[in-house]
């Protein structure tokens, strides 16, 4: 198996280099995912978030339990029968302080703990903003609102037992939002895209990176421009793995459209508009994973 050609950003020069712009919209086109470096948040909080992530899912069950979900999907999620050496914790919605709050509470974090859900929280937050920003920008489009849609932040776990290996971590899936920001394992690989000729490629671990990837939402809001990443997990070895995804969703009360400047002649709108939540919905009630419910809301 090769290993993939996944583009590397430089957030350092996006805002002032024509060509890392281009980079950006190839990538967005080409693969619907790019790795960032020179991003906004330090090696320190990065590792001092994985090390919260290990903490709070090495929690008693019934602790983990309290995690409650606010919208379907959003609160701890056990080991199942389809994907049974995963488990995760999560927070919806990220810009809203008080559910930042409430997940620490739940889940009995210490000061320091919560510190640091507080810190790399609002910091990823401000980054998959600035992401969206400049994706939409590599279009010609200004969105002056991503601030204001939802965020799901989400600590996954990899229970990697020896009977594990060579088998699926977290099946394969597109994200059904429109941007994640994927703090991956900076040790433990097992990440695997799918690459334009339909093969599946292992992602390395690219210690200090952040991996970027859009979802199905980006295809709709950029009328078929813009592809969402079909990945899975693998389990390539006996270890435990760690990877922290902030997920900016979509719209928030609002339909899930392309802007008008994105719909012409040459590229009539193709999905009827819609909120997002059903869209959510109808992939988890049509068990279909990868982004096959949008061809449900296609216009023609
Ligand atoms: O753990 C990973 O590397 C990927 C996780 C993922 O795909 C997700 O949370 O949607
Ligand atoms: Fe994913």
């Amino acid at each position: 198996m090769e290993e993939s050609n996944i583009p590397v950003i430089d957030m350092e020069k996006i805002d002032c280099e024509e060509g890392e712009c281009k980079k950006l919209r190839e990538a967005c086109e080409r693969w619907g995912c790019f790795r960032i470096i020179n991003h906004s948040i330090s090696e320190t909080l990065m590792a001092e978030m994985k090390k919260v992530n290990q903490a709070l899912l090495d929690l008693p069950l019934e602790i983990k339990k309290r995690n409650t979900e606010v919208i379907a999907g959003s609160g701890y999620m056990a080991p199942s029968a389809v994907n049974p050496f995963y488990e995760a914790l999560s927070l919806y919605d990220l810009g809203s302080s008080q559910a930042m709050h409430n997940f620490c509470s739940q889940l009995h974090a210490s000061p320091q703990q919560r510190k640091i859900v507080e810190r790399y929280g609002e910091a990823i937050h401000g980054l998959v903003v600035k992401i969206g920003e400049k994706i939409a920008e590599s279009l010609g489009i200004v969105v002056d609102d991503f601030k204001d849609w939802p965020c799901q932040f989400r600590i996954n776990k990899y229970n990697f037992t020896p009977e594990a290996v060579g088998s699926t971590g977290v099946q394969i899936h597109t994200d059904s939002g429109f941007l994640t920001i994927l703090q991956d394992d900076e040790k433990v690989g097992g990440l695997e895209v799918l690459d334009s000729s339909g093969s599946f490629v292992p992602v390395p671990p690219f210690p200090g990176t952040l991996l970027v990837n859009l979802g199905d939402i980006a295809r709709v809001w950029s009328n078929g421009r813009f592809c969402s990443l079909i990945h899975r997990v693998q389990c390539k070895e006996a270890t435990k793995r760690f990877s922290i995804a902030t997920f900016m969703l979509a719209p928030r009360n609002r339909n899930v459209e392309a802007p008008e400047e994105l719909v012409n002649k040459d590229h009539p709108r193709l999905y009827r508009p819609f909120i997002y939540e059903d869209y959510r919905k109808l992939r988890v009630s049509n068990k279909m994973h990868t982004g096959e419910a949008l061809e449900l809301l296609r216009l023609s």
